[in-house]
């Protein structure tokens, strides 16, 4: 039973990690490209995840809420098309391969089965999704996307925030931006140690932030130490010139036994 749902969860998992990542895992399998060709994901290294990536896919239909819609404003394209040109460049041959940056899809139902762990009923289980992926109407909540970059080490989100995250008259909620803190540092120390809990985060909010407004989240890699993760984050407006929030944050890694309960 522990063992079905450990694997339940890995599927999950990669769906966290996204179906860019699983397709490269897919390819490096088959075709086994050289570094330049595709870049390597940490877990690449892991055998468990070949095998994961080799599973079919559970989830075909989940919309990745992290492709521009109709609510996105002029900053957010702008920034999304900045670091997503990046993502594939031409080779000399005219052909195309990885850039620096990774875009990460997102979805709000990140596992199918497991959900909460054990604990849940089936009903509720089946209701789980995602905190930051769970507003239906385009623009009215959380509208973001991630980018990683391996080489540095580094993760940024473009977050335009609506107006159902209002705190202040006018401005975003501090429970709203620490929640993008924790999902974006949470994602890069995920993306670099693999499964990860926060165990603390510390944030200092410098400046308000303006409903509607879009910021630039910057996430780089402090240091590793054993199980420990440690990652910080500025949160800036598009051109960097204004400090909205800093913090930094520690991610302790799991297995899928602690998220089991044992
Ligand atoms: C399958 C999903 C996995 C999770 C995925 C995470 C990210 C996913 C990425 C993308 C997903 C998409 C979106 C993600 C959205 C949001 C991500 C947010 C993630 C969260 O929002 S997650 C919820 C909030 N989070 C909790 O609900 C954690 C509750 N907590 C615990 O579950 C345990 O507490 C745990 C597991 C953290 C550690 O427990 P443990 O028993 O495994 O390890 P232990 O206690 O021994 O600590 C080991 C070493 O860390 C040091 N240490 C521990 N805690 C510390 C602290 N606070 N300050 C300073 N040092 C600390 C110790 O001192 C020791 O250090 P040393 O080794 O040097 O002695």
């Amino acid at each position: 039973m522990i063992r079905i749902r450990a694997q339940q969860i890995a599927r999950g998992l990669s769906q966290i990690i996204g179906r860019e990542f699983l397709k490269e895992n897919i390819k490096t399998s088959i075709k086994q490209p050289t570094q330049s060709q595709s870049p390597q994901h940490p877990w690449s290294s892991v055998s468990s995840v070949r095998t994961i990536a080799m599973l079919p896919w559970p989830f075909s239909q989940s919309r990745d809420f992290s492709l521009p819609n109709s609510s996105w404003g002029s900053d957010m394209r702008r920034l999304y098309e900045h670091y997503n040109s990046q993502c594939e460049v031409e080779t000399e041959e005219g052909g195309k391969k990885w850039g620096a940056w990774r875009r990460l899809p997102s979805y709000n139902r990140s596992i199918k089965f497991a959900t909460g762990g054990v604990y849940l009923s089936k009903i509720i289980q089946s209701k789980a999704r995602l905190f930051t992926r769970s507003v239906k109407e385009p623009g009215a909540a959380f509208e973001y996307v991630m980018f990683v970059n391996k080489e540095e080490e580094k993760c940024v989100c473009v977050f335009q925030a609506g107006h159902l995250l209002e705190g202040p008259p006018g401005h975003v909620h501090g429970g709203a931006i620490a929640t993008m803190i924790d999902s974006v540092t949470g994602t890069h120390a995920t993306y670099l140690s693999g499964p990860v809990m926060t165990a603390n985060l510390n944030i200092n909010y410098r400046s308000p932030i303006p409903l509607g407004s879009t910021v630039l989240l910057t996430c780089s890699l402090d240091k590793k130490e054993g199980r420990k993760t440690f990652v910080s984050c500025q949160v800036t407006n598009t051109d960097g010139s204004k400090l909205h929030t800093e913090a930094t944050g520690l991610f302790v890694s799991i297995t899928m036994g602690n998220l089991l309960g044992g």
